[in-house]
Parts: C-alpha cells; sequence; structure tokens
C-alpha cells in the first residue's frame, strides 16, 4: 500500500457550483485551479485512468458515482515505437476536471507508479472529493447535464460565466494534426482512421487484426488516398460541429468500401445518410449500458460514453437501427441495407468494460 502524502499538507477546500446556483463542499485533490465544463456522470466501477484520457470528455467534469475512487493508483504513461499509449486512451488527460464522493489516499495495484491525485496535479487537471456524488447524479437525471464551475479555497469567482459546451468543436482541438501511419506492410489491407479524438484502444484493435491504418485529422479529404476501408472513431462534444468530415463521409458512402464507426462514428456516418441528431438529457456513461441487436434476441452489455444520439425516426429508407439501448430505447447503431456500412454508439473496443462486442471489428475486417 502507498499513501499519496501530499495531501497532508496541501489539501484545500474546493467548491463545486452548477449554473442554477447549487454549491456542493468538498476538498481540492488534483491541480488548483478554477474551471468550468459539462457535468456529466459516468457510473462504472472502475477505468478511471481510461476514462480520464479519453479525448471524449474534452470540456467536461467527469463525476464518478462508485465511491471510492484512487485506490488502484495510475499506470506508467508508456508508448510503443508507433506512439501508442500502453495503459491509457491517450497521451494526456481530457476531461477538465474529476469529481469523486471519497478520494483513497492510499493506492495498491502491481501496475501503479503514482497516485490519482499527484497525476492530476502534473497534468493540470483539478479533482474535488467529499461531494455528495449520490445527490449530483440524482440532480444531473432530474435536471439533465448542466454547466459547472469548481473553484478552489474562497476565491471570488465569476458566477454568471459559466461557459458553453454545445457550439464548441471540441473534435479539432483533440484531433490528431498530420496523417500518421501504424503498421504499414506488403499486401496489407489499409484502413482510413479518421480522427475524431481516436480512443487508443480502436488502433490497437485494429492493428491486433493485422490492417494497416493510415489515421487522419477529422476534416482530412481521405476520398483522394488509396484505401480498403473506412473507421470513423469516438470524438468530444456535439456532432453537428463537425460539418467537414460529415461532407467527406457522404461522398464515401457513393462508393462501395465498408465503412465502420463508433460513437461520434456512429452519428457522423448518420449525419452523412441524411439523420439527425439530438442531444440526450443526461447520456450514457458507463459499463453495463444493455443492447438488443434489432431482428434479433441477443443482447450485448456495453461500455458508453456519450451524450448525443441518432433520431431513428430520421434514418432515411436506405439505413435502419442496427442496435437499441434496452433502457431507453435510444439508438446504439445503424446499419445500411445493401452495402458495407454499419456502426456501433456503444464502445466495442472496451478500455474500459466489458469485450463482448469486440466483434465490430472482426466484421469490419472480414468485409476489406
Ligand atoms: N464517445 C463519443 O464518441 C461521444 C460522441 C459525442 N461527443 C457524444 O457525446 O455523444
Amino acid at each position: 500500500m502507498t499513501q499519496d502524502t501530499d495531501y497532508m499538507q496541501t489539501e484545500k477546500t474546493a467548491t463545486l457550483i452548477l449554473d442554477d446556483g447549487t454549491v456542493f463542499r468538498g476538498f481540492s485533490f488534483g491541480c488548483e485551479k478554477e474551471v468550468t465544463g459539462e457535468v456529466v456522470f459516468n457510473t462504472a466501477m472502475t477505468g478511471y485512468p481510461e476514462s480520464l484520457t479519453d479525448p471524449s470528455y474534452a470540456g467536461q467534469l467527469m463525476v464518478l458515482t462508485y465511491p471510492l475512487v484512487g485506490n488502484y493508483g495510475v499506470p506508467p504513461r508508456t508508448f510503443d515505437a508507433d506512439g501508442i499509449a500502453t495503459f491509457m486512451e491517450s497521451e494526456k488527460i481530457h476531461a477538465d476536471a474529476i469529481i469523486v464522493s471519497d478520494y483513497s489516499h492510499e493506492y495498491s495495484h502491481w501496475n501503479a507508479v503514482g497516485s490519482l491525485g499527484s497525476w492530476l496535479k502534473e497534468e493540470g487537471i483539478p479533482g474535488i472529493y467529499g461531494i455528495d456524488t449520490r445527490a449530483l447524479t440524482k440532480k444531473l437525471r432530474e435536471h439533465g447535464v448542466m454547466m459547472g464551475k469548481i473553484v478552489i479555497g474562497d476565491a471570488k469567482t465569476d458566477l454568471t460565466n459559466f461557459g458553453q459546451y454545445g457550439n464548441v468543436n471540441y473534435v479539432d482541438k483533440v484531433s490528431c494534426k498530420e496523417v500518421i501511419i501504424y503498421g504499414e506492410g506488403e499486401g496489407k489491407k489499409r484502413v482510413v482512421l479518421v480522427d475524431c479524438g481516436v480512443k487508443h484502444n480502436i488502433i490497437r484493435c485494429l492493428l491486433k487484426r493485422n490492417v494497416t491504418v493510415i489515421r487522419v485529422p477529422w476534416d482530412y479529404d481521405f476520398n483522394t488516398l488509396e484505401y480498403d476501408g473506412l473507421f470513423i472513431s469516438n470524438g468530444p462534444g456535439d456532432p453537428d460541429t463537425c460539418d467537414a468530415a460529415v461532407q467527406n463521409i457522404r461522398k464515401a458512402l457513393s462508393g462501395d468500401k465498408p465503412i465502420c464507426g463508433i460513437c461520434m462514428g456512429n452519428q457522423l456516418l448518420a449525419k452523412a445518410g441524411g439523420a439527425s441528431i439530438y442531444k440526450l438529457k443526461y447520456g450514457h456513461r458507463s459499463h453495463n449500458q444493455p443492447v438488443r441487436m434489432v431482428g434479433t434476441e441477443k443482447c450485448f452489455i456495453t461500455s458508453q460514453n456519450h451524450g448525443y444520439a441518432v433520431d431513428n425516426d430520421t434514418l432515411s429508407a436506405d439505413w435502419e437501427p442496427l442496435f437499441i439501448n434496452m433502457n431507453d430505447g435510444t439508438n446504439e447503431g445503424i446499419r445500411h441495407k445493401t452495402k458495407p456500412f454499419f456502426s456501433s454508439q456503444f464502445h466495442p473496443e472496451a478500455c474500459s468494460g466489458p469485450t463482448d462486442t469486440e466483434f465490430m471489428f472482426d466484421k469490419f475486417v472480414e468485409l476489406l
């Protein structure tokens, strides 16, 4: 058992203020700075290193409903020769803050190299504990997600400006800036991966299936490239801010090369096919979202992190829902009726969460 002893000297009080004026008081265990963002809750019991480094959390203050957080520390920030993180989902923390009930100042795990608190401090990310996350989650569930602010100590703060989430193009902030090629090799199938904020396990899952991955920026016109299949990644923010990607995907829809998308990828593929997206009240963020494959009795438990959804009623005649969420009936994936185009709103790559739907990658690679 290793102890995060920093806190004995330095921990200060911290406050979470929601944009309706509700105040939750706690203590700071990360970087001591004020931050604003969309307050969202995740009900997974584990996986804070993966969730914090998932680029889809950019702009959000992540509430974990599991009460004890930090007890297994954080893994090393190591990368393989291609620059893919060994134990995390990107190069850095993308969530703007973490909000927990009980932060464990002691940690123990075979792979831990430090405490969650010291990692947050190194990366300049606020963390607040001592929050009644049950009351906070009930509030978000009833009201819907809201903007919030974390204030350290008794600092005076502007309680009128909570920033905005919906109109910001977060994808542009987190996408790669130039083309990156992984696993190049003679005779291998070439997959273009549109990087809207890709989780590294999507790249790992593709490379494991022996394809070359050509990772391109979110607004890159990949239609000029030689490739065998198109993969569209997850990503943060509102899909309606990603029109350039939608235009490029729409061009690819006139061809027959396989297309697969995950989460933001599902939304952008749906938009390219003419469907609309709407914002869910409080989203799906957990490891246990049940989905049913349409036309079958097959159900899967899935890992999810999204706040928007495809409106099933707006799918054109060429498309149909592929998966439906068994809790609330919302869209969890689409497929084209005649061409090899399909996608999921959930995360088949997991990391963290159940790996039951990894077959989505097998299906895609088989079709190449
Ligand atoms: N993980 C994702 O790709 C999320 C997609 C989108 N930002 C949403 O919240 O719905």
